[in-house]
């Protein structure tokens, strides 16, 4: 069965303001990180990598119970470099004792999202800690390396279709790969930490070609230094997929609209918030300031 959500006694979206607030803060206070990237790409991978363990055939995995504060999740291959992530958020959690790590990693991410001029993302409270027994298996998580077909299979356990999953990977305007993380490298160059729809832009427009990089893994690269994964460049080998490429390439905001949309399906995955009214849109820190 789903998982029901928590009702937040006495929190109100004040109380999650607060932390939307310490957040955001934090991220414009030490934006020295990765190169002056800073967290927020890095935290919006840890909001997706911590739902993205959901699986809807026995309903296991998923944001709902925060099991990424657990060893073996933590240490998954696949989540290699979001330890900078949850070491960002850990003072955040001490400041705020009452809210679930389920609840803190995928509000990280919304706000990392915001703060990054993207889309607003309503989200919800609700999430309970689990047991450590609860903790997902790792290799839940997918292989950059693979084509299409894998890509849709993949995303077919969360019950995604073609137009979200394309959706989604837009995020794959934010950040860049690290060898040392995932053996891909790159962009230096383009990497940013702004939403936009450039992912699909560049796809389109850049010239691609498939090379080795120095870890031995096959990545296409661009004569402007930009890099595409297997699986990003599978988007336009495609044909399904193709098709919302270039619907996104020709629309920033019906790319932010799809995108809010499939976000918030993918950290509610699995969770039952029944009659527990209705999302919280967090105000920016910008829009705060007056
Ligand atoms: C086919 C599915 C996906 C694959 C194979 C994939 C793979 C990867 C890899 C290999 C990296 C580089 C990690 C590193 O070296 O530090 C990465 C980074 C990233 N991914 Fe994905 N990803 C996928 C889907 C997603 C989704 C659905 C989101 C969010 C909605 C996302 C958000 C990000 C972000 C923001 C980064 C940059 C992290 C940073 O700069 O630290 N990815 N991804
Ligand atoms: N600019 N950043 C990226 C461009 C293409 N693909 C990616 C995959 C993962 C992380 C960043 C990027």
């Amino acid at each position: 069965a789903l998982h029901l959500a928590k009702a937040q006694d006495g929190k109100s979206l004040e109380d999650f303001q607060k932390v939307y607030n310490a957040i955001a803060e934090k991220l414009r206070d030490e934006d020295e990180f990765d190169g002056y990237i800073g967290y927020g790409p890095n935290l919006v991978r840890l909001s997706w990598h911590v739902s993205g363990t959901f699986d809807k055939n026995d309903n296991s995995g998923g944001s709902f119970g925060g099991t990424y504060r657990f060893k073996k999740e933590a240490d998954d291959p696949a989540n290699k470099g979001l330890q900078n992530a949850a070491h960002f958020l850990e003072p955040i959690a001490k400041k705020f004792p009452w809210i679930s790590h389920g609840d803190l990693y995928t509000l990280a991410g919304v706000t990392a999202l915001q703060e990054m001029q993207g889309p607003k993302i309503p989200w919800r409270p609700g999430r309970v800690d689990a047991d450590e027994k609860d903790t997902p298996e790792n290799g839940r998580l997918p292989d950059a390396s693979q084509d299409g077909s894998y890509v849709r299979h993949y995303f077919g356990r969360f019950g995604f279709t073609d137009q979200e999953i394309v959706a989604l990977l837009g995020a794959h305007c934010l950040g860049k790969t690290h060898l040392e993380n995932s053996g891909y490298e790159g962009p230096w160059g383009a990497a940013t930490n702004t939403f936009t729809n450039e992912f699909f832009v560049n796809l389109l427009n850049e010239n691609w070609k498939l090379e080795k990089n120095e870890a031995g893994n096959k990545q296409y690269n661009s004569e402007k230094g930009y890099m595409m994964l297997p699986t990003d460049y599978a988007l336009v080998q495609d044909g399904k997929f193709r098709k919302y490429v270039e619907k996104y390439a020709k629309d920033q905001d019906a790319f932010f609209e799809d995108f809010k949309s499939a976000y918030v399906k993918l950290l509610e995955n699995g969770i039952d918030f029944g009659k527990l009214g209705k999302a919280y849109v967090f105000k920016t820190l910008d829009e705060q300031d007056s």
